[in-house]
């Protein structure tokens, strides 16, 4: 079992010609922890674990591990799916695991035993000795994070694993994913799907133009986002939308979704819709996405 250990980046840093693409991103990822790492498109996701890798210089800032300044001997014992993939198509799925265990120092036997296994978990098993490109894009895409994994890695750097998998491949990769989280390793995945990320992280650290934008569980974020209320009252309620310090998301009717600037501001209008007829006020958990739409604004 592998001792438990954090992977922290600091203030990391890295531009391209004008442009910073990441701007001073700090944050951990704890031992056994699965951490989701969210933004859109060109949020630096991707340039961000190419630096934890060593595969682009950083600019500025630094990668730790276990407390200390990362080395190139840390990183050879990461499993990394990069996103440009790594595998070729017209090789057998199985040589190319074997001859991957074999460069991270396993013997054939062991590398085969352990290609097997996971592919196995991953239903492909009758696949072995087919080649990458013959199977569907879901299971090349089992193949490329089996690849990762095969060496017991310290930590996993996994650049959007789960895209173009169906829900149940999504289950049985986070199954294996689990596995490693268990033994106290690490694993960062970075992802566009916030439902999926939602449901199956224990963290989550959402970036934006290069930058953190919020950072913690999904309860730690929804506890700290800001809070909406359901108000309703017998009758319309439209008058909120002319009360000070509220913020009317949504109105409807009789009910309406409101956002209070202080407490004294809601137990004020919470006063005036019971003289009105309050039927209902209640706090609403934000989803993941709402909190999402918040960070990134
Ligand atoms: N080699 C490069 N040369 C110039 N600009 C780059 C290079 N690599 C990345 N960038 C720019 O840096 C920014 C961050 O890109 P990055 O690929 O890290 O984002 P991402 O969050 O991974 O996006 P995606 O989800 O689309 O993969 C983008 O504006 C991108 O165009």
């Amino acid at each position: 079992m592998e001792s438990a250990r954090a992977l922290e980046v600091m203030d990391l840093t890295r531009r391209f010609g004008e442009k910073t693409a990441v701007d001073a991103v700090s944050f951990a990822v704890e031992p056994g922890k699965l951490t989701g790492f969210v933004g859109a498109n060109g949020a630096g996701k991707t340039t961000t674990m190419r630096m934890i890798m060593g595969i682009l210089a950083i600019h500025d800032g630094e990668v730790r591990w276990d407390g200390r300044a990362i080395t190139g001997r840390d990183r050879a014992r990461f499993g990394y799916m990069p996103e440009e993939r790594g595998l070729y198509p017209k090789q057998p799925v199985v040589d190319q695991l074997v001859y991957l265990g074999q460069l991270r120092g396993m013997t054939r036997r062991d590398a085969a035993a352990e290609a097997t296994r996971i592919l196995e978990r991953f239903e492909l098993g009758g696949r072995l000795h087919d080649k990458l490109e013959s199977l569907s894009l879901g299971n090349q895409q089992r193949v490329q994070v089996a690849a990762s994994l095969l060496h017991g890695p310290s930590a996993l750097i996994l650049d959007e694993p789960f895209s173009g998998l169906d829900p149940v491949a999504v289950d049985s990769m986070v199954d294996l994913l689990r596995e490693h989280t268990r033994n106290g390793v690490p694993v960062l995945f970075s992802s566009h799907q916030l439902d999926l990320v939602d449901r199956i992280c224990d963290s989550l650290v959402i970036l934006a133009g290069g930058r953190v934008r919020a950072a913690g569980s999904s309860d730690e974020l929804r506890a700290s986002g800001p809070r909406n209320y359901r108000l309703s009252t017998a009758a319309d309620v439209g008058w909120v939308r002319e009360e000070a310090g509220v913020d009317v998301v949504d109105v409807e009717g009789t009910s309406a979704v409101v956002r209070f600037d202080d407490d004294a501001s809601r137990d004020r209008v919470v006063r005036r819709a019971a003289e009105r007829g309050l039927t209902e006020f209640t706090p609403l958990v934000p989803t993941l996405s709402e909190i999402y739409r918040e960070a990134v604004r």
